[in-house]
């Protein structure tokens, strides 16, 4: 495995990183400034994953995290859907996992095959927290990935960004919490009104150590971020505000403090919370996210409505921000459901149709919009299925918007 570890000093990822190659596809980034763009961008959660033969080929040789944890091996599966779908993905995504925060913080996980992540050991009652390392050292829990984003920038040669993530405070709790995958989240959501007080303290804490790791993604080379708060929905719209939102807010305004940048200097910073929108876009719009992912219980049209109603001026620069840096239109990411693509070409082609042309409840060539699923794709998709989305997407986003540029 020796050879696999080529960054073996700082001195030389620091040097790769001085060599990145100049981008030659920024369209998810105009997008994400509420820019016009020819045709909107599209990526897609979990474009690099089990649906994928060269990734299971992959995941039977190598442990799921150590796939995660060795940079030559992270940047080789960033890199599998960008090579197969050939011009046709706008942003690749650093191929690593929301656990390995809870990782960083001293808690065991591993991805048991067919059942998903499990933690050996999780939080059982408000004492385990002495568990939890004190001071999260992220740049050694967590250099690795660092290492891997460097790795991956200088593979993709500017053919598209790099976006970073991590999980959103609350999913996180949640799966310390519970130990794994879970259908009610009943163990975490029983500590958010047994123990208030020490929930919110985990809270900040998991929320201290995200900013700190998005803010060295960056540093090393992510050119956006994205804040996966898969688990939102579980929440009542009172709980969400409660102990998700205060959080989603902690972190943009740790990032752009961190990088001393306004919503236009910045690296564009999106935030999904999925199953919260119904109840919740008005406030997420106003979290200090220049993108808003949506999932596909929410209506495009509507969405647009609202976000342009609660956020009138785009995303709220922060105090302090330069004056003349204007604030953007807030964009809107998603939404097609990831089972459409179960559902042959004919069906692929009429929904994809519908969510952008349609004025009534698509995009309708609103602009500031990047497709993408309304979640992660899922293991049994056809890889030419989703070749087909794509195509799809670049065919009618493109027409759609030179019709409006004719309006
Ligand atoms: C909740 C969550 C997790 N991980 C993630 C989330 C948020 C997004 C979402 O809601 O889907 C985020 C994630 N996980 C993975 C990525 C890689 C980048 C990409 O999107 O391509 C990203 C961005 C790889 C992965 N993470 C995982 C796999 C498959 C596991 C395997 O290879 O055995 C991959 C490719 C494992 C994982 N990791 C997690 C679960 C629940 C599972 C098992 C079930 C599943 O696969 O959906 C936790």
């Amino acid at each position: 495995m020796k050879h696999l570890n080529s960054f073996t000093t700082k001195k030389q990822a620091d040097e790769s990183k001085s060599k990145d190659p100049e981008l030659r596809n920024d369209l998810i980034i105009r997008a994400a400034r509420g820019e016009a763009t020819p045709r909107p961008p599209v990526w897609v959660m979990r474009q690099a994953g089990r649906y994928l033969p060269e990734f299971r080929a992959l995941r039977e040789k190598h442990d799921f995290f150590e796939c995660c944890r060795v940079p030559e091996l992270a940047a080789e599966i960033t890199l599998q859907p960008i090579r197969r779908y050939h011009g046709l993905l706008d942003a690749a995504i650093i191929f690593s996992d929301i656990l390995v925060v809870p990782q960083a913080m001293g808690l065991e996980v591993e991805m048991l095959p067919g059942k998903g992540p499990h933690f050996p050991a999780p939080l059982h009652k408000p004492s385990d927290m002495e568990r939890l390392k004190k001071k999260v050292d992220v740049k050694k829990e967590l250099g690795y990935v660092m290492d891997a984003i460097k790795l991956t920038r200088q593979k993709l040669e500017g053919r598209v960004p790099l976006i970073g993530f991590c999980g959103a405070p609350w999913t996180l709790m949640a799966y310390m919490i519970e130990g794994g995958g879970s259908k009610e989240f009943e163990k975490a959501k029983k500590w958010l009104w047994a123990h208030p007080e020490e929930s919110k303290e985990l809270l900040q804490r998991i929320t201290d150590v995200c900013i700190e790791f998005l803010v060295a993604q960056v540093r090393a080379g992510a050119q956006l971020l994205q804040v996966f708060d898969s688990w939102a929905g579980t929440l009542s719209p009172s709980d969400f505000r409660t102990f998700s939102l205060p959080y989603l807010r902690a972190i943009s305004a740790g990032v752009r403090d961190a990088l001393s940048c306004n919503s236009r200097a910045c690296v564009p910073l999106i935030c999904f919370a999925k199953g919260a929108l119904g109840h919740s876009l008005p406030e997420v719009s106003k979290a200090g996210y220049d993108v808003v992912g949506l999932d596909w219980t929410v209506e495009p049209s509507v969405a647009r409505r609202i976000v342009e109603m609660s956020s009138p001026g785009g995303t709220s620069l922060k105090a302090g921000a330069g004056a003349n840096e204007a604030a953007h239109r807030i964009a809107l990411q998603g939404n097609l459901d990831p089972s459409v693509l179960y559902a042959g070409k004919e069906a692929i082609r009429q929904q994809v149709d519908k969510m952008l042309r349609s004025r009534k409840g698509g995009f309708g060539g609103s602009g500031a919009h990047i497709v993408n699923l309304g979640h992660g794709i899922t293991p049994g998709v056809d890889p030419e299925d989703m070749r087909y989305f794509l195509e799809c997407v670049h065919e009618i986003g493109r027409e759609v918007c030179s019709a409006k540029e004719e309006e």
